[in-house]
């Protein structure tokens, strides 16, 4: 029995639910919706991934699986974030569990940003839609000349000119800005000078995808995969011309709306990996104990039991400290949460990480190929440690928390 403390009673079937819909429904076309985009145009959606795909959403929606992650909301089922972490890392065990349940980043963030600070004509024309899981949408922060995980280098230049804001300069990193699904981007952008404090130089601003002046010009690859349809694309603004009244919250305040974005999408990524841990650790036990080598099973060779072993217990403590991470979200205080997200931002993929490399090393040869989900796993969790702050920058976090409790100088 798998123990889900935190987890309200009436919640439990619902969780159940989405696992036998990923069982039943959503494993057995993930293969073909991944070999259709190696048929043609990789940035096109296809006839077919559109049926798979929009297919397995109007199933999930029709069943009322849909948008868990809006934690806290009438809008969704209000499952407090310890909750959602169980639902997340069921969705985690494969690719497409996400999006058919409109639970994928970065949408989640986009979407939360739309509710938090978003104004009635952006609910109407972009939350609605994204809610609805009709469109998609990018977050466009990181850029090619400065080194992005410090955000206050953010300086893509953003000047107001009469009734409209003129953007100059080049993103990115922006994941999922390659789907033609992709109607609208969230931009992180440089408003203020030296003048005005650190913190309140940057500026976030909506920006329609189609825009004049905006030029995709290529999918950055990882690993050499460009993550087609979805995409991490590099893209040049050339007077990209946009309303005033487009910009969040008014000019300042990036860093408030940054924080309030990245704590949920952090702590989501973490709980989608350890699903992948577990996914991962699930192969690795089947193949050891079907396959044979030396007149053995595999998992009775060599160290192969510590291996197991090890596993298991890491995917345990990673699990415990993200619902820890979680619930100290939920109690309201993102400054108390920030070093827990920290820890486990850390921690999720490192695990993932190391289960998904000892699967590999379990299946032979075969686990770096096509034929499991092993190798697309490792490559997928590996940018993990870059995305969303590098590990460096979330340990400087929590040992300035350790640190604090010792002293009143600045740390
Ligand atoms: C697959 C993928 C998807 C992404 N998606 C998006 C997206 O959708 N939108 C977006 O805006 N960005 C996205 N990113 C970009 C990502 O957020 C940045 O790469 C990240 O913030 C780091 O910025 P940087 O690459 O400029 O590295 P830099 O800031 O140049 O840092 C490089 C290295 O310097 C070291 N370093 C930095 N700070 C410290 C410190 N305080 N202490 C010690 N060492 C330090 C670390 O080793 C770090 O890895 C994505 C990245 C990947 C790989």
């Amino acid at each position: 029995m798998t123990i889900t403390f935190g987890l309200r009673d009436e919640n439990r079937a619902l969780l159940q639910r989405v696992a036998d819909m990923i069982r039943d429904e959503v494993l057995p076309l993930e293969q073909e919706y991944h070999a259709e985009i190696n048929k043609g145009d990789r940035w096109q959606y296809t006839e077919r991934q559109a049926e798979i795909l929009e297919g397995l959403k109007d199933k999930a929606k029709a069943a009322g699986l849909w948008n868990f992650w809006l934690t806290d909301s009438d809008k969704g089922f209000g499952l407090s974030t310890v909750e959602y972490a169980y639902f997340a890392e069921e969705m985690g065990k494969t690719p497409l569990g996400a999006e058919v349940f409109n639970c994928s980043a970065p949408d989640t963030g986009n979407m939360e940003v739309f509710e938090r600070y978003g104004t009635a004509a952006m609910k109407e024309q972009w939350l609605k839609p994204l809610l609805d899981g009709q469109i998609r949408s990018a977050y466009l922060m990181t850029e090619p000349d400065v080194a992005s995980s410090d955000a206050t280098n953010i300086s893509m230049s953003c000047v107001r000119d009469g009734a409209d804001y003129i953007l100059n300069g080049e993103k990115w990193w922006s994941s999922g800005a390659g789907d033609p699904r992709c109607k609208v981007y969230i931009v992180m952008v440089k408003t203020g000078g030296d003048d005005l404090q650190k913190h309140q130089r940057q500026s976030m601003i909506v920006v329609p995808a189609g825009t004049p002046g905006i030029e995709v010009l290529r999918p950055m690859e990882v690993y050499g995969h460009d993550d087609a349809p979805h995409g991490h694309m590099h893209i040049r603004f050339t007077d990209v011309r946009v309303p005033a009244e487009n910009i969040l919250l008014g000019e300042g305040r990036g860093f408030e709306i940054a924080q309030g974005r990245l704590g949920p999408g952090r702590i989501h990524h973490c709980m989608r990996a350890i699903g992948q841990a577990e996914a991962a650790l699930e192969q690795m036990c089947k193949r050891s104990l079907q396959r044979q080598a030396f007149g053995k099973k595999l998992a009775q060779l060599g160290a192969n039991y510590d291996i197991i072993a090890e596993c298991r217990m890491e995917i345990e403590m990673a699990r415990l400290l993200c619902l820890k991470a979680a619930w100290y979200m939920d109690q309201g205080d993102a400054r108390a949460a920030a070093p827990w997200i920290s820890q486990i931002k850390v921690v999720a993929p490192k695990v993932a990480l190391k289960v998904i490399d000892e699967a590999v090393q379990m299946f032979g040869a075969q686990g770096i190929s096509q034929d499991t989900p092993l190798a697309n796993a490792w490559t997928h969790v590996r940018t993990l440690r870059l995305a969303d702050g590098p590990d460096a920058v979330h340990r400087r976090q929590v040992a300035r928390a350790e640190l604090k409790k010792y002293t009143q100088e600045k740390v």
